[in-house]
């Protein structure tokens, strides 16, 4: 074996008994934490946990933004945050005592943060190194650029439906966009806004809310980052209660809460948000499983405007009085269709309805997903009032960025051809899915005995593995990842050339999203998906999916989706098929197919049943409801949960 290969095969699987000891001695730090310049760390910590310094102190490091402010830290006269408490020194200032919120709280401030003065929004020093460090040069690598295609995204049809529809904006300008946003979006090398941001900047500027569909890779978090924080920036901090207790006074208040289904994903969204809120008065925050709670208190502790968190961690954290909701304006769910199926739904709805958050009339709900079957959009109008859906190409279709090949491959052919594939890919980072976490074991360990430079990631690996693998593939190190589901949605890593489908998902709506990790923003990239007859239950959907890209359909496919609509067994699309669910549910004329779904969604918690039974069930909203409540629901919820378990 190749010495790359031998290395990666320590690092592949259960990795902590190849690693070198010096290294798993070391404990535990989370990305967002370890990136921090070094400057930043060491005055938060004495500040932490020793007795408070005097507040000017601080007041003469320049960078620190609100530390310089007259009014924040300095003024209320007890020097720092938790040093102060602990030693029950005088406590000014607390929640409540102007309008700055956080300003009174912490003590620390995170290098580059700005302030919001009388009703003003004021930048903080530029910081040359941080910039770097956020935004990196042109053409680095490490950074997704845009590709040949960006402009074709002009061409795809929006469709926005709903009362009052702004209309979308054209360019990044300020205004719209606050000033200190719009240099940011520059500093990021944003040239134009994508369809999904042209239209949620006004719409969300209008208070409005939002259900939005748009292609994978074409750009929706900054279709729920821009507006927000431009509006965030412009508006400044809400105040924050009063505070009832010597607890309640370390609790967060963010404004605004983004929640995603993987800690990859909350990851790479708070990456994100730093950049975009650079110099600003907005501290973005992260918190997800897997790693350290009190580090991630910690950070909460030192302010937190915009908190993007995964929805358990998120409850453990309201379990234990460390945020309060209450000053919520913008909730975003990303990835909402996967945030509201029946695997998350139950969190979500405690999280919204049963905390302190400010009821659907009293915020604003933002949800973006590249699909959205129709239950699910009726399952989130519970969450939203009077909003906007906005769709950008054909609700869940795919990029025509994203060449996609379906072959013919019996399970015990699936290693040659994969083995085949790899030796002929030049450059470029492949991406293969798997359905189980053992088999994505096996595959990774099957490609390093074959000098394959592979890893792996799946919900059995530690966290520390999983960012270890991610790492190793981003950096080009290990070119090849082999991934269940939580690999499928979001993530965002440039050059990834090819997505292979080794095992197809049965829902195609996960397909629509894992090929996705390629083709993203404007640049090609190619799909591959092994088919056999062990995957009829999608043929229908796949070959909808591939004749909307324009791709070409191999003739096995249609005539097995041929035979499977004749049978009337196999159809594709669990929850009401493709056609069902290609538009906002609430535009009329389909009130038959809304029926149907109903009978389907029961049907599907009945795992199968068959064309006609579905037909039989429909008819009638009232069956929807039904199902919503009944055995099929629960049904589909326990699916649902399993994928989880299983990812
Ligand atoms: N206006 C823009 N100009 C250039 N690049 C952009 C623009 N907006 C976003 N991007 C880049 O496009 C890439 C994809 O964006 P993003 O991750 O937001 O896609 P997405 O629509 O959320 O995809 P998914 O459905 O997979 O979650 C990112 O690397 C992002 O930096």
């Amino acid at each position: 074996m190749s010495n790359i290969a031998n290395d990666l095969q320590n690092l592949s699987i259960n990795g902590n008994n190849a690693q070198p000891q010096q290294q798993s001695r070391r404990s535990y730090v989370p990305p967002h934490i370890r990136t921090r310049p070094q400057q930043d760390q060491q005055p938060h910590y004495q500040n932490q946990y020793d007795s408070a310094p005097a507040g000017n102190n601080y007041g003469g490091n320049g960078g620190y933004g609100r530390f310089n402010d007259n009014r924040g830290y300095n003024n209320n006269g007890n020097g720092f945050g938790y040093g102060n408490r602990r030693s029950n020194g005088p406590r000014n200032g607390g929640y409540g005592n102007n309008n700055r919120g956080y300003n009174n709280r912490g003590g620390y401030q995170k290098t580059g943060l700005g302030r919001f003065v009388d009703g003003k929004h004021v930048p903080a020093q530029r910081n040359e190194s941080l910039e770097k460090e956020l935004f990196g040069e042109a053409d680095d690598p490490k950074f997704q650029s845009s590709g040949i295609n960006f402009d074709n995204y002009d061409e795809i049809p929006v469709e926005a439906t709903g009362d009052g529809v702004p209309e979308p904006i054209t360019t990044f300008t300020a205004p719209p966009l606050e000033p200190l946003l719009l240099e940011n979006v520059q500093l990021a090398r944003f040239t134009k806004p994508t369809p999904v941001q042209k239209y949620s900047i006004p719409i969300v500027a209008l208070g409005r809310d939002l259900m939005a569909c748009a292609q994978t890779g074409s750009g929706k978090t900054g279709g729920f980052l821009f507006p927000i924080l431009s509006q965030s920036f412009i508006n400044g901090p809400s105040p924050v209660p009063q505070a009832t207790s010597q607890f309640s006074r370390r609790k967060a208040y963010p404004t605004a809460l983004v929640l995603a289904p993987t800690r990859e994903l909350v990851s790479q969204i708070y990456d994100e948000a730093k950049k975009f809120t650079y110099r600003s008065w907005v501290h973005p925050t992260v918190a997800y499983g897997g790693s350290d709670i009190n580090a991630q208190i910690r950070e909460i502790e030192r302010g937190c405007d915009l908190l993007v968190a995964t929805p358990g961690r998120l409850n453990d954290l309201l379990e234990r009085g460390k945020i309060s909701l209450a000053n919520i304006k913008y909730l975003v769910l990303d990835e909402a269709d996967r945030m509201l199926d029946m695997g998350f739904e139950p969190q979500i709805r405690h999280i919204v309805q049963e905390c302190d958050m400010p009821d659907v009339e009293n915020r604003q709900t933002l949800l973006f997903s590249a699909t959205f079957p129709k239950d699910i959009q009726m399952l989130a109008s519970d969450f939203l009032k009077d909003y906007i859906f906005l769709s950008v190409g054909k609700v869940g279709s795919t990029s025509e960025n994203i060449t996609q090949k379906v072959l013919l491959v019996e399970d015990d052919e699936k290693k040659s051809v994969l083995l085949d594939i790899l030796t002929a890919e030049e450059n470029g980072l492949t991406l293969i899915f798997v359905e189980t976490k053992r088999m994505a074991d096996l595959l990774s360990n099957f490609l390093i005995t074959q000098d394959f430079p592979a890893t792996s990631i799946h919900g059995d690996r530690s966290q520390h593995e999983r960012e270890r693998a991610l790492e190793y593939f981003r950096s080009g190190k290990a070119p090849i990842l082999v991934a269940t589901a939580v690999a499928a949605r979001g993530l965002d890593i440039p050059n990834v050339t090819h997505v292979i489908n080794y095992d197809l998902p049965s829902d195609i709506d996960d397909y629509v999203h894992r090929i996705g990790r390629t083709g993203r923003a404007g640049n090609v990239g190619v799909a591959t998906a092994f088919f056999n007859r062990g995957n009829k239950n999608v043929v229908k959907d796949l070959v909808e999916i591939l004749s909307e890209a324009n791709q070409e359909v191999p003739s096995f496919l249609t005539s097995i989706a041929r035979e499977s609509s004749g049978r009337g067994g196999a159809r594709g699309g669990a929850r009401g098929g493709r056609s069902a669910s290609t538009r906002d549910f609430r535009r009329g004329g389909n009130q038959g197919g809304y029926g149907n779904q109903g009978g389907s969604f029961g049907g599907y918690g009945n795992q199968g049943g068959s064309f006609g039974g579905y037909a039989n069930q429909g008819g009638s909203f009232g069956g929807y409801g039904n199902s919503r409540g009944g055995q099929g629901y629960s049904s589909y919820g326990n699916q649902s949960s399993s994928n989880a378990s299983w990812w």
